[in-house]
């Protein structure tokens, strides 16, 4: 089997029942759901239509799809469903809407979206009440409870509030067609549960689950495995318990042992040897993780060379810190020693990213950040999205809501109040109460005009919806709707309206995949999107948080702010989630394949006044035999020091000849 291990092979050829592999970081987990998948294929146990592999980002899936397609020939991969657990969840729900008391085009609420109904059903709420009881309910929905079971699982009176909020939240989805995040799991779990014929039809359609990185599953996504793989078990499920780095997201590592209980007949495979990591990345990695408590220590280990030491800098502030990343990023580039696109830039937090980017672009080193500034939270895709949603689905008030209002038109607030009275006494959602002519009577004129205006846009862009290709509607949809005139006037210069009509463009370009899908379905796969989905990047340095770097290798990694107030994160200090953020560090080291920087800074701007950063505590547990320190070697950093000044001169000349 195309150079695996033993272990992997026996991973792969492993077929009949359930099937853990529990391995650490760059042991080939992946890499075997991807042969698997092949083989499963290639011997017909399983044609590729009945196969499902679960990823943690639809970027992985993307990828996953592509490696396969590379491992199998012609068109037998045709068919294979590779995707997140979310829009698997979604999928079963298109099938599946009417046992779900949905319509076609159902729309799927953001977390912005929900927010506001909340907002709403909570008149007066301060703002942190009002995120904490979405909260509340989020986690009973990922829990899997229904309402009715969360008031009855309710210890508090906070809870108890919760569950009812619940309720009416529940009931208002209904009312808009609408679904969110949470429901995407929690329905077809519901669905699948109750519902027999539906189950085995299911378990018939996927007849086989492969399941990547499993200890960042919660008890929602996990109950959606078992209804699906069914008392046989024929899954794969690979994970790395020390790389569980989603609980605040409700994720449960314990799911990776309750497979045992749930499945006497699991067979357990592990991997024990490390192909991504140079030696000593690898034992200071294994170092460290060997700090949090293991019922089953394991061993990792890597035939790579030592390679160099692990660098770790002390700076004196976060620009300071990132001055000297992007130099050495910038030195290793002109020395000719990589390429842009193998170094990464990790932190903890979003905020962190702002002293980078300045550094780089000072430099002129081309780089690329995942979220943050995500693609689909521009003003104006999230305003294309909500067109898109209401032509899919007229009952969805909040699409309407948004849609009605970008870009602006004659209808003020009072115009929408008026209009949702009317509505709700006619027990009609806004869009539709828009259609009715009667009903526009009742407003003043102008306000009836404008709304009419908009409701004649909506309408023949649903008649087109049928007919077009998906990118071509987007494309008038954005003519049409006037979005796209709001934002050429909304810019102050041609090269700001190109950048926003880029992304208008975009996603138009978005569609060009599914064919045959109507907009609602767009719209829907659109919401799935994360950050980490658009992370394209080309030829750039990569900058991103250490959650988004899961499952990814660069042969370059700079690890900033590893400080004992940023990592470990202050508030997981307090909490006594110690544990979680050393593991979130063993993910940030486990993606290097050559070399490994670790900084720190002395001090810290916070809230206006100065504050001493003490080194992390986890540096500590580092070896200290693999790391290299600031000042420990004078002969080796005054060799780094000529070498940087070097380069530095040499930039400077390109700039000035430039
Ligand atoms: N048998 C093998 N021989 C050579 N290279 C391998 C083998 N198995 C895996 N690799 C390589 O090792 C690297 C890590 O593999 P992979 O990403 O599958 O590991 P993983 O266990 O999924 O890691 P993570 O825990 O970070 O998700 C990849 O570059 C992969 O191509
Ligand atoms: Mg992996």
């Amino acid at each position: 089997m195309h150079g695996l291990n033993p272990q992997q092979s026996a991973a792969v050829a492993h077929c009949d029942g359930p099937l853990l592999v529990l391995a650490g970081a760059g042991s080939g987990k992946t890499r075997v759901i991807v042969e698997k998948i092949a083989h499963l294929v290639a011997t017909a146990r399983y044609p590729a239509r009945r196969i499902a592999a679960i990823t943690f980002t639809n970027k992985s899936a993307r990828e996953m799809r592509e490696r396969v397609g590379k491992r199998i020939r012609g068109d037998a991969a045709d068919g294979l469903t590779v995707s997140t657990f979310h829009a698997l969840g979604l999928k079963l729900l298109q099938i599946e809407h009417a046992a779900a008391g949905l319509r076609r085009g159902f729309s799927i609420f953001d977390a912005d979206d929900s927010l506001a109904q909340f907002k709403d059903l909570l008149p007066g709420a301060k703002p942190d009440v009002v995120q904490a009881m979405q909260q509340l309910v989020s986690r009973a929905k990922n829990a899997g409870l229904s309402p009715e079971e969360a008031a009855a699982a309710a210890r508090s009176t906070r809870e108890h509030e919760a569950a009812v909020l619940y309720a009416r939240y529940q009931a208002r989805l209904a009312a808009f067609n609408a679904v969110d995040f949470d429901d995407l799991i929690r329905l077809p779990v519901q669905l699948l549960e109750a519902d027999e014929d539906l189950r085995l039809g299911w378990r018939e359609r996927i007849g086989y689950l492969l399941v990547d990185e499993c200890q960042d599953t919660n008890d929602a996504q996990y109950r959606l495995l078992k209804a699906l793989a069914g008392p046989k078990g024929n899954f794969t499920c690979v994970g790395d318990d020390d790389q569980s780095i989603y609980a605040w997201r409700g994720a449960n590592p314990e799911n990776l042992s309750q497979l045992a209980q749930d499945y006497p007949a699991l067979t357990v495979v592990k991997l024990e040897q490390n192909y991504r990591c140079s030696n000593r990345v690898l034992r200071a990695a294994n170092a460290l993780i060997a700090n949090n408590p293991h019922e089953h220590p394991k061993t990792l280990w890597s035939a790579q060379a030592d390679g160099e030491r692990i660098r770790v800098w002390e700076c004196r502030d976060a620009t300071h810190e990132a001055e000297r990343v992007a130099a050495e990023i910038q030195f290793l580039q002109t020395a000719g020693k990589a390429q842009w696109n193998e170094f990464c830039v990790l932190f903890r937090g979003n905020h962190q990213s702002r002293a980078l980017e300045k550094a780089l672009q000072l430099l002129r080193v081309p780089y690329h950040l995942s979220g943050g500034t995500a693609f689909l939270a521009r003003a104006e895709v999230k305003d294309a999205l909500s067109w898109l949603r209401l032509v899919a689905n007229p009952d969805d008030d909040s699409a309407f809501l948004r849609a009605v209002q970008s870009p602006r038109r004659e209808v003020g607030a009072t115009t929408l109040a008026k209009l949702s009275e009317l509505a709700q006494h006619a027990q009609l959602p806004l869009s539709r109460a828009t259609e009715s002519i009667g009903l526009l009577k009742q407003l003043p004129a102008r306000a009836a005009n404008a709304l009419g205006g908009f409701a004649d846009i909506v309408r023949g862009l649903r008649a087109e919806a049928a007919r077009l290709p998906p990118a071509e509607l987007v494309r008038n949809l954005n003519e049409r709707s006037g979005l796209l005139a709001a934002v050429r006037a909304q810019c102050k210069s041609e090269q700001q309206f190109a950048m926003r009509r880029g992304n208008l463009d975009e996603l138009a370009d978005w569609f060009d995949g599914p064919r045959g899908a109507g907009p609602g379905e767009l719209a829907a796969q659109l919401a799935l999107l994360t950050h980490a989905d658009r992370d394209d990047g080309g030829n750039q340095v990569r900058l991103m948080s250490l959650h988004a770097a899961k499952g990814l290798e660069f042969r370059y990694v700079f690890i900033v702010g590893v400080d004992d107030d940023t990592l470990p994160h202050e508030a997981s200090v307090d909490e006594g989630r110690i544990d979680e953020e050393r593991r979130l560090l063993y993910v940030g080291i486990t993606r290097a394949k050559e070399r490994l920087w670790l900084s720190h800074a002395r001090e810290a701007q916070k809230w206006g006044s100065r504050l001493r950063l003490t080194p992390s505590r986890f540096l500590d547990e580092l070896p200290a035999d693999e790391l290299q320190r600031d000042g420990a070697d004078p002969v080796a950093d005054a060799e780094h020091k000529r070498e940087r000044a070097d380069a530095g001169f040499a930039a400077i000349k390109a700039l000035l000849d430039a």
